[in-house]
């Protein structure tokens, strides 16, 4: 049974305004985090096949079927929905289930008792803390999954059945790293959502929480709101694209004359202090230009925490360490930052990796939870992609083409078998 896939396919075009029809939806999954909720359902969509070279046809009456363990297994063709809201606006997501009318979506099989089709996989703390109000408000009871267990199978399943998950980013260049299913353990995740979780995956359900940092997402939100009085994060982030740390960072250069700290390898233009030149001038926040702020204030926290994933790394002797969580966004200066970083502190020996779906781990782990029902059982067969999968973009184009609006739905197309 293996997860396989070609191409991808992405769109925005139905998860916005679309009803669709109750019995063609399952598996809703939320992960409800400090900052933001994710989102994500299965839809059937039974007039298109997908051959295994990835190439689509008409389908006919009779589904291909799918040999397991001696059984035989129907599959099924539709798409992944990807969905968010902020936390904070929680009514928002309550309002999206009711009006596209996922709330019996948790359930596949038409034959499961009406007390089943009232339960959805949820994680992340808010599973917790809004289990009353789905229930008060939706009738919908939490089944809660943990959110670390739902990172790593969210990561692995991305890493092995999406093709063009995981890229490097350096210099403006993306990358497309070739997955080998037999050599992907171990391997650092690191999560940066409000807080850092940094988890050390040897296998399918198999990993340790090795460390965390409680200087994350939120804090670059929390304190970049603070300080330049941006409404929304996507406006930092743009912000920041304009902005020049160097204006309130105190470089090595600046301490040594211009010059570089040759004899430990430090260049004039390495940060030698993070906002270090707002103390030595006679100037209030007043007089610095917002973007410059928001540029400091993302390299300072990028930077660390590239710098503690590497450290981490290192404790376990691990090579190849894959970020994700909503704080990236796909932002070229956040992934320029992060690997430098490691690169840096790893003398060329680490890699620093980026996932496409990097904000939806947890939600996907939940999504596949579903397999261990009894009943219930899914398997991801085939995620179709065709999405343009050219070597480099420029950072404008990553930051516009992989980042959406707050509540852009997207989709994968995929098959999918159920057991
Ligand atoms: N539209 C957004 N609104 C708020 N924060 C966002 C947004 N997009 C990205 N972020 C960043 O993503 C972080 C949340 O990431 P996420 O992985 O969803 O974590 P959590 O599970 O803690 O909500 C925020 O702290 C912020 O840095
Ligand atoms: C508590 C959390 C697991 C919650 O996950 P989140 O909502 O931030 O995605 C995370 O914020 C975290 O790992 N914080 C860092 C805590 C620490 O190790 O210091």
């Amino acid at each position: 049974m293996e997860a396989r896939c070609s191409g991808i396919e992405r769109n925005s075009e139905d998860g916005g305004s679309k009803a669709l029809a109750p019995d063609e939806i399952s598996h809703l999954a939320l992960d409800i985090g400090g900052t933001l909720i994710k989102l994500v359902y299965f839809s059937r969509n039974d007039s298109w096949s997908v051959d295994d070279k990835g190439a689509k046809s008409p389908k006919g009456d009779s589904p291909l079927r799918v040999s397991c363990s001696n059984l035989d297994y129907p599959i099924l063709y539709g798409r992944i929905h990807f969905a968010k809201f902020e936390t904070i606006k929680v009514n928002e997501c309550l309002e999206f289930i009711r009006s596209k009318k996922l709330l019996h979506g948790g359930c596949w099989h038409h034959e499961a008792p009406v007390s089943d089709k009232n339960v959805i996989k949820a994680t992340g703390g808010g599973a917790y803390k809004f289990a009353d109000l789905f229930k008060e408000n939706l009738g919908l009871n939490l089944d809660k999954e943990d959110e670390m267990d739902c990172l790593v199978s969210g990561a692995n399943f991305l890493l092995k059945a999406v093709h063009h998950e995981a890229f490097t980013y350096m210099d403006g260049q993306k990358e497309f790293v070739q997955i080998d299913h037999n050599d992907l353990y171990p391997y650092l995740l690191v999560n940066i959502g409000s807080g850092v979780s940094m988890l050390k995956v040897d296998g399918d359900g198999k990993f340790e929480r090795v460390s965390g940092t409680n200087v994350g997402g939120g804090t670059f939100w929390g304190l970049g709101r603070l300080l330049t009085k941006c409404k929304s994060f996507d406006e930092l982030l743009e912000l920041s694209h304009q902005g020049n740390n160097r204006v309130i960072d105190m470089l090595v250069g600046d301490i040594y004359g211009g010059m570089d700290y040759s004899k430990f390898g430090l260049a004039s233009t390495t940060i030698a202090s993070s906002f270090g030149k707002a103390i030595s001038e006679n100037k209030e926040l007043e007089d610095y230009r917002p973007e410059d702020v928001a540029r400091s204030l993302l390299r300072m926290i990028s930077n660390n925490i590239g710098q503690i994933s590497y450290l981490n790394a290192l404790r376990f002797g691990l090579k190849r360490i894959f970020f994700g969580g909503f704080f990236i966004r796909g932002h070229a200066y956040t992934m320029d930052t992060i690997s430098v970083a490691v690169n840096f502190w790893s003398k060329g020996e680490a890699k620093a990796m980026f996932l496409r779906h990097e904000g939806f781990l947890g939600a996907l782990g939940a999504f596949m939870s579903y397999e261990k029902n009894n009943y219930d059982g899914l398997m991801v067969h085939q995620l179709v992609e065709q999405v343009s999968t050219s070597a480099s973009y420029s950072g404008d184009k990553i930051h516009s083409s992989l980042a959406g609006d707050l509540n852009d739905s997207e989709s994968i197309g995929c098959s999918v078998y159920t057991t």
